[in-house]
């Protein structure tokens, strides 16, 4: 076993990041009131990450579901690094997939020929942004470039002329086909001085001639995230307040997910100034992945604010991305997993089935009007991502009497009484600690009929008449004691306590009822093929209470079946061998 932990002091090996000097610090006081400028890198950042990187058949699925989802801004790649990069591109415009109102943004080291080839990739793009970055933090300037920060800066701003060149180089009927906007991402911005990043960003600006009518995207990003996430919003809430010509610039972010907070890193820096957010569907991208797109949206949602983008179809978004990526999306991942809105412990399903009725009773009375959401454990409704209430409720051995009788209710039309739900959870109990395993609601089902329904022994109802005299009712009854035909009478107001009566005679028993309920089940419109659900508790001075249950077209016929099968369940009458 690595002993590491037990044996060695972090603190020789690793920093933590330091804190960012913002007294004033606004952020914090601030609230999510609109959705950001979206833009997803799925193709790029979310392509060049996958172990098997994406063929241009699932590209093009990618895009259109992302199309789909309604993002209006797509990094479709780095069209410079390969052919089949460059071809993507070019296929997507020649073949006039890209709706109008969607900008095609394209990925770019700082370096004159890749440069070239990516602003070729995008000519008769209606809208196409050239993104280029470069790494601007201590750690890369001095290991990886080898740059001081003036030569750093000099790379920025020599990509900014090289775009401008290769724009200029294009025939202006050709270059003003297309809508061109700028993003440059000073990389590893969150472990860089916050003074250079000014610097650098403000140099990118002005060399472009950045104006509030052509802003430059100054993308921001957590290349790795490094701090908690309170850091990275006192980071851009400071560059949001020191950068000059801050109205010309759109402040994007990028975050990653090193540390498991690029949701919270996106959510604070929005609360700090960021307009923009760019992520990946369900968290995919380098390492640990870019910020979940998906989370971020719905979090909205949750809030009441329109993400402006649809998730009302997650089952089929996280088919397709599945596919594309061949990654799968976790079962527990926010918002979208399999068991996400699935409550097994019993207290839960207790909750939730109660509140999904009051949900129920509250909208019934609001005559149409949409209300709010409350139900407990359930922050959204799964319904408006497309999820039905059948996932919400699942039975295992952790499962309560909620859980299972949601299911009959839901399933068998069962409506059964409190205590008799006790009992079924009970005997449900046993078969989910026998078997250790999830367990299907016909399986509950099952447990149900054979314990409550078919108990035949020692009693068995066979038939019975009635006959009635001045508000006496006389029942007969056909039954089998212990294999034995027997005949019994008695006399009652009604049926059943006639028949309470003709068996505690016959059997020298003193039962009596203690519960009784009774519902219609399996009706359809025209009021055919009903049955009735009898619920019948079984009560004597020296048994426990036990109920019966009877399931019969005649009402009166179930109501002494359950009588039956509720004194032999409860054990008052001695089986014979
Ligand atoms: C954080 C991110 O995700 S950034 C995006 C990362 N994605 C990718 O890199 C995927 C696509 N990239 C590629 O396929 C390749 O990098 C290519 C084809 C674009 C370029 O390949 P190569 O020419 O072999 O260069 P490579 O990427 O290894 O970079 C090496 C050189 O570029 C320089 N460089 C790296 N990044 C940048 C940059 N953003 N701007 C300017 N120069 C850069 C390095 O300093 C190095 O220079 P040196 O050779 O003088 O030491
Ligand atoms: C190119 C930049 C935006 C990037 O991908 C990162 O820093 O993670």
């Amino acid at each position: 076993m690595n002993t590491t932990f037990k044996t060695m002091d972090p603190s020789k090996k690793y920093r933590p990041y330091p804190q960012i000097d913002l007294p004033n610090r606004r952020w914090p006081n601030n609230v999510l009131t609109k959705a950001p400028i979206w833009l997803s890198t799925d193709l790029r950042d979310g392509n060049q990450s996958l172990i098997d990187p994406m063929d241009i058949d699932k590209k093009l699925k990618m895009f259109d579901l992302l199309v789909q989802i309604g993002y209006k801004e797509i990094e479709i790649g780095f069209p410079s690094a390969s052919q089949i990069e460059f071809d993507f591109v070019r296929k997507l415009i020649e073949e006039k997939r890209i709706p109008d109102d969607v900008t095609i943004q394209a990925l770019t080291q700082a370096r004159t020929d890749l440069i070239n080839r990516t602003v070729e990739s995008l000519v008769g793009a209606k809208n196409a942004i050239v993104h280029v970055y470069n790494a601007t933090s201590p750690l890369f300037r001095e290991v990886v470039y080898n740059k001081t920060k003036a030569e750093t800066v000099e790379i920025a701003v020599k990509g900014i002329q090289d775009i401008k060149a290769a724009l200029a180089a294009l025939p202006a009927d050709v270059c003003a086909q297309t809508q061109w906007r700028l993003e440059y991402s000073p990389e590893t911005f969150s472990m860089t001085e916050l003074e250079f990043s000014k610097e650098i960003c403000e140099a990118v600006m002005s060399e472009w001639g950045a104006t509030p009518d052509n802003k430059v995207i100054l993308n921001l990003p957590t290349t790795i995230e490094v701090a908690t996430p309170n850091v990275f919003a006192d980071q851009i809430e400071w560059m949001h307040t020191h950068l000059a010509n801050r109205e010309s610039a759109i402040i994007s972010v990028h975050p990653h997910n090193d540390r498991g907070t690029g949701t919270a890193c996106s959510e604070l820096a929005i609360l700090a100034g960021a307009d923009r957010v760019e992520g990946c569907l369900f968290g995919n991208g380098e390492r640990t992945g870019n910020v979940c797109l998906v989370n971020l949206a719905i979090n909205l949602w949750s809030q009441g604010i329109d993400p402006e983008v649809d998730y009302s179809n997650i089952n089929e978004v996280i088919r397709i991305a599945e596919e594309c990526t061949q990654l799968p999306v976790g079962a527990r991942h926010p918002w979208a997993g399999e068991l996400v809105f699935t409550a097994f412990s019993g207290s839960h399903q207790d909750a939730i089935k109660k509140g999904l009725t009051r949900q129920k009773d509250r909208e019934a009375a609001a005559d149409g009007d949409t209300i709010m959401w409350e139900v407990p454990y359930l922050p959204i409704d799964p319904a408006d991502l497309g999820r039905s209430y059948e996932a919400v409720i699942r039975v295992n051995a952790q499962s309560g009497k909620g859980g299972m009788a949601y299911l009959l209710e839901r399933d068998y039309d069962l409506t059964l009484p409190r205590l008799l739900q006790v009992e079924v959870a009970r005997a449900v109990q046993v078969l989910a600690d026998d078997t250790g395993r999830e367990l299907s609601s016909e399986q509950i089902h099952e447990v149900f009929v054979e314990e409550f329904i078919e108990r035949k022994t020692p009693v068995e109802y066979i038939d019975h008449t009635i006959s009635h005299h001045t508000g006496v009712e006389t029942l007969r009854a056909q039954i089998k004691v212990n294999g034995e035909d027997r005949v019994i009478e008695g006399r009652g107001n009604g049926p059943l306590s006639a028949f309470v009566q003709a068996l505690n005679a016959s059997l020298g028993t003193k039962f009596s009822v203690g519960h009784y309920s009774e519902h219609d089940i399996h009706s359809d419109q025209a009021g055919e093929n009903a049955q009735a659900a009898c619920y019948v508790q079984v009560a004597h001075a020296d048994f426990s209470p036990a109920y019966g249950v009877g399931i019969h077209e005649n009402i009166v016929t179930a109501s002494l079946i359950a009588v039956v099968s509720g004194i032999n369940r409860s054990g008052v009458v001695a089986i014979e061998s």
